[in-house]
């Protein structure tokens, strides 16, 4: 166990990870892979467009034939061409995304149009163009790398991967985990607690933030301050990936779920991080299980979880990017002078503006549950005011968009 200065995040972040494997990987068809993390480098095995397309609905006419008056000899709509050629002179109606016939290489807009009969004119003195034109592969050609491994497979990338020709992909498995709550004052049933209890929130908080990362979650507890109680409920978390603890991570007589642990073979890696909230943070491995002990206060718990819980699962789920990623906003109200450690003063995002809260205290979870920032409060910076530029992490999506 050491008993060394509290790590910096930074540090404590780099040494989490760099210890940390993907999992192995599955097919899967596309329906099914939203939120896993791409395991190979996606190739398209398709041009698209396939052809040159109008890009809006109108008449199409040869390039250079920019003035008219035109002959409309017939009609290219999205899935039936026009399978003729076209003169100089001559014109086709062409629907949104429906194939140029060959030689065309302008468009003349619907709204630009005047058709009588088969003759068609510009209105306005407005001109057949180029401009509505979208040539053959200037989205993605066959062959092309589409996204690389590690991405995160949200709606976009999949339509893509579709559109590329592909019904399934190679991603990686998700982690399975166990939230093991612990202390005496816990109570199980949220309606249903005496004078000195509260109701264990924390787990099914960290279990909503896990879920989207995480293939299996085990909801352990409220395990009792108590060595043997802690010990049966550690023999339940063997298959698990990674084992979050909540709670009994200090200094407090209490505070058993360390020797806990180490008793059931886990190695500590380290305690203490110099953040506020979340310092008493630990880090331990047995075998190929990672176990994070997260301090007990609500708010320290959610933070201690958005910044190593969240990248831990990121990372073993295959993500290329596992840190939360920050952005400078001007702030509104003050900031404190910087202490020992780095704080994370939970804000609220107000016109652009980052906004601390007035409550900051590590239980308070009404004023956790109005953020939308954590606002970056460095170790021994200066006092800040209105206007300063600070850095913060926004809540949603884990810090990363
Ligand atoms: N003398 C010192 N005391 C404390 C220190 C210190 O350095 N020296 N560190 C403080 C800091 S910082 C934190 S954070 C807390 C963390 O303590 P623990 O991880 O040991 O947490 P507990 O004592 O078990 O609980 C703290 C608080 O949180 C409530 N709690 C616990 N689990 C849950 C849960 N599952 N759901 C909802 N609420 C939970 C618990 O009732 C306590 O009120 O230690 C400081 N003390
Ligand atoms: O770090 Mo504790 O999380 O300050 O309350």
């Amino acid at each position: 166990m050491t008993t060394s200065p509290a790590l910096d995040l930074a540090e404590a972040q780099k040494r989490l990870l760099g210890r940390i494997s993907p999992l192995g990987s599955e097919r899967l068809p596309l329906s099914d892979a939203l939120g896993r993390y791409l395991a190979e480098p996606v190739m398209a095995v398709r041009t698209q467009p396939p052809a040159d397309l109008s890009a809006m609905d109108g008449y199409a006419m040869r390039a250079g034939d920019f003035v008219g008056p035109w002959n409309v000899v017939g009609e290219s709509a999205a899935g039936h061409p026009y399978l003729g050629e076209l003169a100089m002179g001559e014109t086709i109606r062409i629907s949104t995304g429906a194939l140029l016939p060959r030689k065309a290489g302008a468009i003349l807009l619907q709204e630009d149009a005047d058709r009588r009969g088969d003759t068609l004119s510009t209105l306005n003195g407005e001109v057949a163009t180029a401009r509505h034109i979208r040539r053959a592969g200037f989205d993605f050609e066959d062959g092309d790398t589409l996204l690389s491994n590690g991405h995160l497979l949200n709606a976009q990338r999949i339509a893509l991967i579709m559109a590329g020709g592909l019904s399934q992909v190679a991603v990686h498995h998700l982690p399975k985990i166990a939230i093991m709550e612990t202390g005496d004052e816990l109570s199980a049933d949220p309606g249903n607690c005496t004078k000195h209890q509260i109701p264990a929130s924390n787990g099914t908080m960290i279990a909503a933030l896990a879920r989207p990362l995480t293939s299996q979650i085990d909801l352990i507890g409220p395990v009792a301050d108590d060595p043997a109680a802690l010990s049966e409920a550690l023999g339940k978390v063997e298959d698990v990936d990674i084992l979050v603890t909540c709670g009994g991570a200090s200094v407090g007589d209490h505070d058993l779920v360390r020797p806990a642990l180490e008793a059931w073979g886990a190695k500590i890696d380290f305690w203490r991080v110099a953040i506020k909230p979340g310092k008493p943070i630990m880090v331990a491995r047995r075998g190929r299980q990672l176990i994070l002990g997260l301090p007990g206060n609500p708010v320290s718990g959610y933070v201690t979880a958005f910044l190593f819980l969240l990248p831990v699962l990121r990372a073993m789920a295959g993500a290329k990017q596992c840190l939360p990623q920050s952005v400078m906003m001007p702030l509104r109200g003050k900031m404190p002078v910087g202490g020992q450690r780095l704080e994370l003063q939970r804000g609220r995002l107000v016109n652009g503006h980052a906004e601390p809260l007035h409550q900051q205290d590590s239980s308070a979870l009404a004023a956790l549950s109005q953020s939308d920032l954590l606002i970056l409060g460095p170790r021994h910076g200066p006092a800040r005011t209105s206007g300063a530029m600070v850095e913060c992490y926004q809540l949603q999506n884990g810090g990363i968009a």
